[in-house]
């Protein structure tokens, strides 16, 4: 795995020297917004206006911030209007690659070899990490986002007005805005990013402050949703959709490999019931695939597993019965 430095790639491990062996996540650089008329959104500039055809998606079935964007596409019904490629889920010396020849993991609009290359193509000086999901827009030729949390408010509304887009559905209702960005700031700094601080710590209390914050929140999120179905009021909502990607690698990639593990979700009282409940919601199951999730972590990320052994384990069911609807 790398990086671009003014447009070229380096082969380099994330830096923890500088942080005293502290995991530090760069903020993503494409902040653009597509938004129902083209208008600029939140960040970044307009022009980028939301149109059938027009936006492809990047992913990895691996990566959590990516699998945000696919289970929004699905949801709201864009998988017509919002073509995807996804990349091979070993991300090695040239970072996320493509494989021409294998149809599940070719891009689809460039035929691209690496997905640097992307990045080159709308910054050609560009300097930082090239992630998954990226949003390409192909009339301007251009990265549109690299920042899943952006991403999946513009899947949210923006296409709202063209046919058979599920309108009707809204995980950022507004009436509970507040809320659900007071458990999102939570649940992003100690869960979603607090396994990758636990497993790409490089100093032993740096490992320990992040598994202490983790499982205190897993502790606050089961209280939780002792006494109610979903996160936030009485639908599943961004939420829910934000936890539940961290949720369904936990046990086989965060509890062994990030060394997340005083206990597995599945023994959570009420989390291991909510994570299949959201695991069934329909078309979810279809955006998870848990050997790409396993191959990804054991095989790319050599400094925390140099044999790249892919475990066989553990026993999973996500099928299984919830019990959830009676709250
Ligand atoms: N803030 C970004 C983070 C995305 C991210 O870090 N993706 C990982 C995969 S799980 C990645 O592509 N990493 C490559 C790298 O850091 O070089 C988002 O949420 O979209």
């Amino acid at each position: 795995m790398g990086l671009l430095v003014d447009g070229k790639w380096h082969d380099h491990w994330y830096d923890t020297d500088k942080t005293g062996g502290k995991f530090e996540r760069e903020a993503a650089r494409f902040r653009n917004w597509v938004t129902a008329d083209g208008s600029p959104g939140p960040a970044g500039e307009g022009g980028f206006k939301a149109e059938s055809g027009r936006y492809h998606l990047y992913v990895s079935m691996a990566c959590p911030w990516a699998h945000r964007t696919l289970i929004f596409r699905k949801l709201k019904g864009l998988e017509s209007r919002i073509p995807v490629s996804v990349v091979h889920p070993d991300m090695v010396e040239n970072g996320w690659e493509f494989r021409p020849d294998d149809g599940a993991h070719r891009d689809h609009l460039h035929d691209a070899r690496f997905l640097y290359e992307l990045y080159i193509r709308a910054a050609p000086d560009y300097t930082g990490r090239v992630t998954v999901p990226t949003l390409w827009d192909r009339q301007r030729e251009t990265i549109v986002s690299n920042e899943s949390a952006d991403i999946i408010r513009m899947f949210n509304s923006a296409f709202d007005e063209l046919p058979g887009v599920r309108h009707d559905l809204d995980f950022y209702p507004e009436s509970l805005q507040s809320e659900i960005d007071r458990v999102n700031e939570r649940v992003y700094h100690t869960v979603n990013n607090g396994v990758y601080k636990a497993g790409f710590a490089t100093a032993q209390d740096k490992y320990e402050e992040a598994y202490g914050a983790l499982f205190d929140s897993l502790d606050w999120l089961d209280e939780r949703l002792a006494h109610q179905r979903y996160l936030v009021g009485d639908q599943p909502t961004e939420a829910d959709w934000r936890l539940f990607t961290t949720l369904i690698r936990f046990d086989a990639v965060c509890f062994s490999h990030f060394k997340c593990n005083r206990q597995r979700i599945g023994d959570y009282p009420n989390l291991s019931g909510y994570v299949k409940d959201l695991y069934q919601v329909r078309g979810v199951s279809d955006t998870v695939d848990i050997e790409q999730i396993k191959r990804h972590y054991y095989v790319s990320q050599r400094t925390i597993n140099p044999t790249q052994i892919v475990p066989v384990g553990p026993e999973l069911d996500f099928d299984g019965l919830h019990e959830r609807a009676s709250l």
